[in-house]
């Protein structure tokens, strides 16, 4: 089926609201007509010209209300005001010529008419009602017979003098309105543009961040440089635990910490259903505090943006809809990136980097070592021997803690460049990315001193405390002995021998 876009009804095209140029025109154009008609009638009556003159010139009554209709009725009102502006200096010729050329109108009247083309279409436009001023005025004189009459009394002259005066007012009063309402609309467009532009910037944060904190941080110090008369504030904690997980980031507002826990624990008792923004009570260097609630933009945690304003308007209450929904969808985006960061790089157990990770770490410093042959790496292999005897005699769960202590006691020895893995079951790896064999051999010795033949404490399903001694196989190798891509499995081998000879020599023990 085809739909088709309903064309306007005709009420909804009659009644619609003229352009601006049609409202500004109205006042001054009614003026000027009717102070014509009135120079009309003093002139019949002066000169006993009577109806013959006075009933055309209610026409000129008629006019400004139909230049108006017109404006209003047409499809492009704007166009319209000016086809209007023309027929003005039509007319107005024509009535110079009516009136014989009586000097002050013909003068007054025609300039008013290039005036007011002029300022709303420049010299064009001025230069098409000169033509058609003339041609009016020419006109009639040609149809008609020429008859000049420059002068008839001083009154008049006042009279029409006085008029132009407060013709040209008006005019000035119209254009003073429409200069201020540009002013408006310019300082609108600034304010639109400068939230457009913070709306940007935290779009541009979200991404660079590489974590929470600096997504905060990062946000609010870009908030207030494009809103330096504000200052900003965000406090968020997960809905499940808001004792462990909570982050707050601060722009523009100097609260002291102790101002900043009680605000924290303010925003706590506030009901996150409150919908908009809450006048806060606290005040801060002699301005108010808001807080914007993020309740139902963000699914695992409740926040709230709480900022430092003069006053809260409609305005700034929009805004601050606007920038409450962009941080939360960047938050929000953020935490479920990292999770999913985590699940692909991490080991479930241990928190340690899994397989995939380092065999990607180690792929990169393969390459590194092709493309700079001066650049060493190395690795050491650790397997937690017995940990299947474990398995058997006291159970998976007593298994799994012996797995994370290992893990955790590593993580001890290990500087922050190393990268530690879970690679199986029962085998740690450890890659030093820009390193020779001295590096592994000093893990290796720490762990000689400080891990192995320690005796772990561990409680089984049952209650009971089980007791299990650390032993761990190792094996290192670097690429400054072997081919890069051959590193890891001379590793491996090695730690194979190391199982193998401390087997020997437990069984001659
Ligand atoms: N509890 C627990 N056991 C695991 C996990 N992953 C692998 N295993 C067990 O670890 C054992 C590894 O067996 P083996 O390779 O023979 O290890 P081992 O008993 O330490 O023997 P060696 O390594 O040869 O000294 C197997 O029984 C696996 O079921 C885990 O995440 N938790």
């Amino acid at each position: 089926m085809c739909a088709t876009k309903p064309s306007p009804t005709r009420a909804q095209h009659t009644f619609k609201r003229p352009h601006r140029l049609a409202l500004a025109t109205l006042p001054p154009r009614t003026f000027a007509f009717c102070h014509t008609f009135g120079l009309t009638v003093w002139i019949a009556l002066v000169e006993g010209r009577g109806w013959a003159l006075i009933l055309p010139a209610l026409l000129l009554l008629l006019w400004p209300a139909v230049a108006f209709v017109h404006a209003t009725l047409a499809r492009n009102s704007k166009r319209a005001e000016f086809r209007n502006l023309y027929f003005d200096s039509l007319l107005f010729g024509a009535w110079c010529g009516v009136l014989d050329y009586y000097l002050w109108a013909t003068l007054f009247i025609g300039l008013a008419c290039f005036m007011n083309n002029m300022v709303v279409g420049g010299p064009r436009r001025m230069a098409a009602s000169v033509a058609l001023f003339a041609s009016g005025a020419l006109g009639w004189g040609v149809l008609t017979g020429f008859t000049f009459r420059p002068y008839v009394s001083i009154g008049l002259d006042i009279y029409q003098v006085s008029g132009a005066v407060i013709y040209m007012l008006t005019i000035a009063r119209v254009m003073y309105g429409q200069n201020r309402q540009i002013g408006r609309s310019i300082t609108e467009i600034k304010y639109q543009n400068r939230v457009f532009h913070a709306l940007h910037d935290l779009a541009v944060v979200a991404n660079r961040a590489p974590d929470i904190n600096t997504l905060l941080n990062d946000s609010l110090k870009h908030l207030h440089t494009d809103f330096p008369e504000y200052g900003f504030a965000i406090f968020l904690q997960e809905r499940q635990r808001p004792e462990v997980t909570r982050y707050a980031a601060v722009a523009g507002l100097r609260l002291s910490l102790e101002e900043e826990r009680r605000l924290s624990s303010r925003l706590a008792t506030l009901h996150e259903q409150d919908a908009g923004t809450i006048k806060l009570n606290e005040r801060t260097h002699g301005e108010q505090l808001y807080a914007t609630s993020m309740a139902g933009r963000l699914s695992l945690y409740e926040g709230w943006l709480v900022v430092r304003a003069p006053r809260l308007d409609e305005a700034l209450e929009g805004v601050l809809t606007l920038l409450v929904d962009q941080l939360a969808a960047a938050t929000e985006n953020k935490l479920l990136h990292l999770a999913l960061q985590k699940a692909a790089e991490r080991d479930g157990l241990t928190g340690l980097y899994n397989r995939g990770f380092f065999e990607a770490a180690l792929q990169q410093s393969i390459q590194g070592k092709t493309h700079q042959p001066g650049l060493d790496f190395a690795v050491l292999m650790i397997d937690v021997d017995g940990l299947k005897e474990v398995n058997d005699q006291h159970g998976h769960v007593v298994g799994d803690q012996l797995i994370t202590t290992v893990a955790e006691r590593l993580v001890m020895q290990c500087r922050e460049n190393d990268i530690l893995a879970r690679y199986g079951g029962d085998e740690f790896v450890i890659l030093f990315p820009s390193a020779d064999l001295s590096a592994p051999q000093r893990v290796a010795t720490l762990i000689r001193t400080h891990l192995e033949g320690q005796r772990c404490v561990f409680a089984s399903p049952q209650g009971e405390d089980v007791a299990v001694t650390l032993r761990l196989s190792l094996g290192s190798a670097s690429s400054s002995e072997v081919p890069a891509q051959t590193v890891l499995t001379l590793a491996d081998h090695r730690m194979y021998e190391d199982k193998t000879q401390r087997r020997k020599n437990s069984v001659l023990g």
